[in-house]
């Protein structure tokens, strides 16, 4: 498969994120339950919804598309853009709306998902917490972040409507999805006091729900991606379709010049519960799906019934080769969990080289901010870890999910180390790596070394969102072990961390042959390295 300019594969990014859906407490968690607040106060003291600001940057990603030049649309852009005027929305810690959205992904960045990828997961979750019954968007992989800001023309609420209808025309919508878009979109969420003073605060609904917050909900149920925006405006109740249809400031009124700019048939359309989802789940992927010309995106992603988590390969200090991981199940897919997950290795010819079965398996806990997020059912996880014979190619697991094996050329975590040197603050300076891998003896050559790369989250100018680096280094042929050659290597971060946790990975090559990528973090758990204080020790 072609790799993009970071070096990652379609099926890399696609298991990725995958594995994101299926661990309860990752990306589920700064959007779950539909109220929940990442970042600042409680909803019932800021009006901040990490659910709905998501939401809002798929709009103020995309909306800058220019579909006949085919450039802009979901490209994480708008992480250049979170001070422009038409990108207000300031948030209680008095951070850009955008800023602390992309801060949230970090949380879970790795070189696999690009922020722009992210910014489309981040609906799907969003999604999934605010609609529980809500099949996942329609959600593709392979977005491709920029490297700069777009062009303005994000529409604002005081836009007249001709220059809201030529914005969307421009990123490929018509009218008729143009009003689809706005009536999905302010479903949940508000408009803030502190970002538009004009409108929230000469209105009688003001502070309605929740009280004393400074935001003005679209409806009656903000924290619900449902029908009922459209309903309470269409009969004139509750909210009545929200700030932006009822402020007296009539040039403030885009929600209403929208809806109606076609005597209300689309939102009358859309508003039975199930014409509501359906529509939106379209036109929600069609904004997911508005990207640069030339991006190659993946199949739909709906994470598959059996997946692994984590799987690598290592060498005993005897030359035997161990293969271990984490495999996962859902219950929707899949139904009800086996005690244990039944595997085969295979050759390249298709053959069984071996059996396995994995250990009992572990029921993952789905309750994340003191509810129950399962949008995929029940979640079991199995470990598993082998010696496997020489000429295996694959794991196909349940009959059901096969992974690629590369027995040929592996980096060896259990020979692998961090220094992670302190800074004087306490905090996590920047860390080198002694990285040893394996390179089957029959395919080298006397005079072989390995090229080592390392991807690195750096940070960039004028974005928050991390710029992925790749450091590559040299490995040196050290030692035999069984039937493998063990080239050693050292590296060292090019520099400080883009703000969040992201993990890193390294792989090596060896002309064409290149090895799978093994997570190589300081600062988790998760990371097979071991910590070495002096690397020419270890
Ligand atoms: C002409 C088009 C649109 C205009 C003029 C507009 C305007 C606005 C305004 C003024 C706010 C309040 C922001 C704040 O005070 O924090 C807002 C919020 C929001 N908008 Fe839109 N919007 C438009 C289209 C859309 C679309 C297509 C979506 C779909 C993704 C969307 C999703 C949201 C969400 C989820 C919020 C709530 C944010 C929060 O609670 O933090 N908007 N919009």
């Amino acid at each position: 498969q072609a790799l993009d300019a970071n070096g990652v594969s379609l099926d890399e990014k696609v298991l990725a994120i995958e594995r994101l859906l299926m661990t309860p407490g990752t990306i589920d968690f700064p959007v779950t339950p539909c109220d929940f607040n990442l970042n600042s106060a409680p909803i019932n003291i800021a009006g901040d919804q990490t659910a709905a600001q998501w939401v809002r940057t798929v709009f103020h990603d995309f909306i800058t598309a220019d579909v006949k030049a085919g450039t802009g649309g979901l490209d994480a852009s708008i992480g250049f853009e979170a001070d422009r005027d038409e990108n207000l929305g300031i948030t209680f810690k008095g951070n850009s709306f955008i800023n602390e959205t992309i801060i949230g992904f970090n949380l879970f960045s790795e070189v696999y998902i690009s922020t722009a990828d992210f910014i489309a997961l981040g609906l799907a979750a969003s999604l999934n917490a605010c609609d529980s019954g809500t099949p996942i968007v329609r959600l593709r992989a392979g977005r491709i972040d920029a490297t700069r800001e777009g062009p303005l023309g994000v529409p604002k609420p005081e836009d007249s409507l001709t220059s809201a209808t030529d914005a969307f025309a421009k990123a490929g919508f018509s009218n008729t999805e143009m009003i689809q878009a706005v009536a999905c979109g302010h479903s949940i969420g508000s408009v803030h006091k502190i970002d538009f003073p004009q409108i929230v605060g000469n209105d009688p609904t003001l502070d309605v729900s929740p009280p004393g917050t400074g935001a003005d909900t679209f409806d009656s149920t903000p924290f619900k991606f449902d029908n009922t925006q459209v309903q309470e405006y269409l009969t004139g109740t509750g909210k009545r379709g929200g700030p932006l249809v009822t402020t007296q400031n009539v040039t403030m009124q885009s929600d209403l010049r929208i809806f109606k700019s076609d005597n209300n048939a689309t939102v009358k359309a859309m508003s039975s519960a199930a014409s509501f989802r359906n529509t939106c789940l379209t036109i929600f992927a069609k904004m997911l799906d508005t990207v640069p010309a030339g991006t190659a995106l993946s199949n739909p992603v709906s994470p598959r019934p059996w997946i692994t988590k984590e799987t690598h390969l290592d060498l005993s200090p005897s030359g035997v080769v161990q293969y271990s991981g984490n495999i996962s199940t859902q219950s929707k897919a899949a139904g009800t969990a086996p005690g244990t997950a039944s595997y085969v290795y295979l050759t390249s010819s298709g053959s069984t080289a071996k059996s396995g079965q994995s250990q009992a398996g572990r029921l993952q806990n789905t309750n994340v901010n003191g509810v129950i997020s399962e949008p995929y059912g029940k979640i079991t996880d199995y470990s598993f870890n082998d010696t496997i014979p020489a000429g295996v190619t694959s794991i196909k697991i349940q009959n059901s999910y096969t992974e690629n094996i590369n027995m040929n050329i592996f980096v060896v975590p259990s020979q692998s180390f961090i220094k992670q040197p302190t800074n004087p603050d306490g905090s996590g300076g920047i860390a080198s790596y002694l990285v040893r891998a394996a390179l089957l003896t029959s395919l080298s050559t006397s005079s072989a070394t390995l090229t080592g790369t390392f991807y690195f989250p750096s940070v960039q100018p004028n974005s928050v969102a991390p710029k992925w680096t790749r450091t590559t280094f040299t490995l040196t042929k050290e030692k035999t072990l069984g039937s493998y050659t063990i080239f050693k290597g050292q590296v060292t971060e090019p520099g400080v961390h883009a703000t969040g946790t992201g993990l890193h990975h390294v792989d090596v090559q060896f002309s064409s042959m290149r090895s799978a990528k093994v997570l190589a973090s300081s600062f988790t758990p998760r990371s097979f390295f071991g910590k070495c204080a002096d690397l020419t020790k270890c």
